[in-house]
């Protein structure tokens, strides 16, 4: 994208020069978010400055820099995202320290060596711990006899982070300490506010823009003194951040923890999985082969299979699975076990199988009203095709369908009239400019991973004479779609 300075102002002291630049295009509708690293490039010269972005709203964008952009201020200037920024260089540390330094992990990892089991250790669960099923509570058994890892397969909705929450506050009575990570900033937040809901204490690291607003006050506070930082970090005895923010605290220069769990632990890179297993004696990777795998440039790619599936293929008779799933009706699940799971899933209650909105429509207009439709089935497709093609448009970088969005507002619009209140509905797509033509709580599939709602309504956007679907032709993006509704 291409840009012009507006100002440019040193921020004495650090070193760092704020930018802020304006554009041809809206820039909320760039890739780009708060806190992400950038590169600022010139015609002819790439890379002239790196720094991250710090407001983007519509008609600008502000940023931290590191060399002064006076001598450029004629030209047009190029900003990208710094997909390597702290990738890259930390990977290949990971790989040398695991090579170089980590003798017994690098047998588990690179020689697949099989994982040890003390079956003599056992556990009392408290009643505070009653609500877990027989799975959940058999894979805490397992964590607390394994020597080494286990790997922990769970189908959507079937309570993984409910149990690492349980299993974290089992593990810290036992006096132990615990890094949890995973891919995103929400599977962590996740975890972390069902262990606030457990009265735990935590330390959440990372961007605070990205961190969920009820965790505020548990992030990073400011120090006064290098003594003050390292009492206030040997209290903490559960600490958390994604996989990636491993590389960007001082804390995981000297701590190493008893268990670290990592949980969508199906969609990260092996090299950049090991980084936090660097900091810890024993591990748990929590995830689930049909979700979303890790993100490379070609699914070809040996890094697009994680650690998670290799030690999952190496050692089957270790995992341990997770079966019941507490979200969506039976309706719903009987889709997804016919798409995916192969009829595994299986409703962890007569409540949960049996849930449904109950609307019943006054639309009186025909039999075939859609209206009526969505009022009166739990799962409903919706094609557009007979309306006409190439419904889809350019936008920037993006897709969107204006059609199916003014579509989909009318059903939020009816669902409401029915009396769904707005907050029980979530609209996925997996274009963000989509995304923001909703009326009511919209996301992209990618991020909503580990989240649910009453009502999911799917908006797929592709709609052309060639068929191209690309990035909606992934099965696992499709079965994010179909798990996270309820009813
Ligand atoms: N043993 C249980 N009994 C009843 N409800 C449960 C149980 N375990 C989890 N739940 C409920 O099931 C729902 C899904 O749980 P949770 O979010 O822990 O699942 P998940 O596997 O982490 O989901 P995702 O697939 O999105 O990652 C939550 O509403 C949770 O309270």
């Amino acid at each position: 994208m291409d840009y012009c300075i507006e100002d440019k102002t040193k921020i004495s002291g650090f070193g760092r020069f704020k930018c802020k630049f304006r554009g041809t295009r809206k820039f909320t509708e760039s890739v780009f978010n708060v806190g992400d690293p950038i590169v600022i490039s010139v015609s002819g010269k790439f890379s002239i400055a790196i720094g991250y972005a710090t407001v983007i709203d519509k008609e600008s964008f502000e940023c931290f820099v590191d060399r002064n952009l006076n001598k450029y201020t004629n030209n047009t200037f190029r900003i990208d995202k710094d997909e390597l920024s702290s990738g890259w260089s930390s990977v290949r540390n990971n790989l040398v320290q695991l090579l170089m330094k980590e003798e017994k992990l690098k047998r588990l990892i690179a020689d697949l060596e099989k994982p040890i089991f003390s079956l003599n250790k056992t556990i009392n669960f408290t009643n505070m711990h009653d609500d877990l099923n027989l799975d959940q509570k058999e894979a805490i058994k397992r964590v607390i006899q394994a020597e080494d890892y286990v790997m922990l397969l769970g189908m959507p909705g079937t309570g993984k982070s409910t149990l690492i929450a349980h299993l974290v506050s089992i593990l810290i009575n036992q006096g132990k300490s615990v890094l949890i990570t995973g891919y995103t900033h929400s599977s962590v937040d996740n975890i972390l506010l069902k262990l606030k809901q457990l009265n735990l204490d935590f330390l959440r690291l990372g961007n605070s823009e990205k961190i969920d607003p009820g965790l505020i006050d548990y992030v990073d506070p400011n120090f006064n003194s290098l003594d003050e930082i390292n009492k206030f970090y040997s209290t903490k005895k559960i600490v958390a951040c994604t996989c990636l923010g491993i590389f960007q605290h001082p804390i995981f220069k000297k701590r190493k923890f008893d268990v670290c769990i990592v949980d969508e632990a199906s969609q990260v890179t092996l090299p950049v999985c090991i980084g936090p297993l660097l900091h810890s004696n024993k591990f748990v990777l929590v995830g689930d082969h049909y979700q979303l795998s890790p993100l490379t440039r070609s699914s070809k790619n040996e890094l697009s299979k994680s650690l998670f599936k290799r030690l999952c293929e190496a050692h089957p008779n270790n995992i341990s699975r997770l079966s019941f799933q507490y979200r969506m009706n039976s309706d719903i699940s009987l889709l997804s076990n016919h798409l995916f799971y192969n009829f595994h899933l299986k409703c962890g209650n007569e409540k949960i199988a049996n849930q449904s909105l109950k609307i019943y429509s006054n639309c009186f207009c025909n039999s075939n009203c859609f209206i009526q439709l969505v009022c009166q089935s739990n799962v409903l497709f919706l094609n557009t095709d007979t309306i006409g093609l190439n419904l889809e448009q350019k936008q920037g970088d993006s897709i969107v369908n204006h059609f199916e969005a003014s579509l989909v507002n009318l059903i939020c619009k009816r669902l409401v009239y029915e009396n769904i209140d707005k907050n029980r509905i979530t609209v996925l797509s997996p274009f963000r400019s989509q995304c923001k033509l909703f009326d009511c709580e919209a996301s992209t599939i990618d991020k909503y991973q580990g989240k649910d709602n009453d009502v999911i309504i799917a908006s797929l956007v592709r709609s052309n004479d060639q068929s191209q679907v690309k990035c909606l032709f992934n099965i696992y993006r499709l079965e994010i779609c179909l798990n996270h509704g309820r009813d």
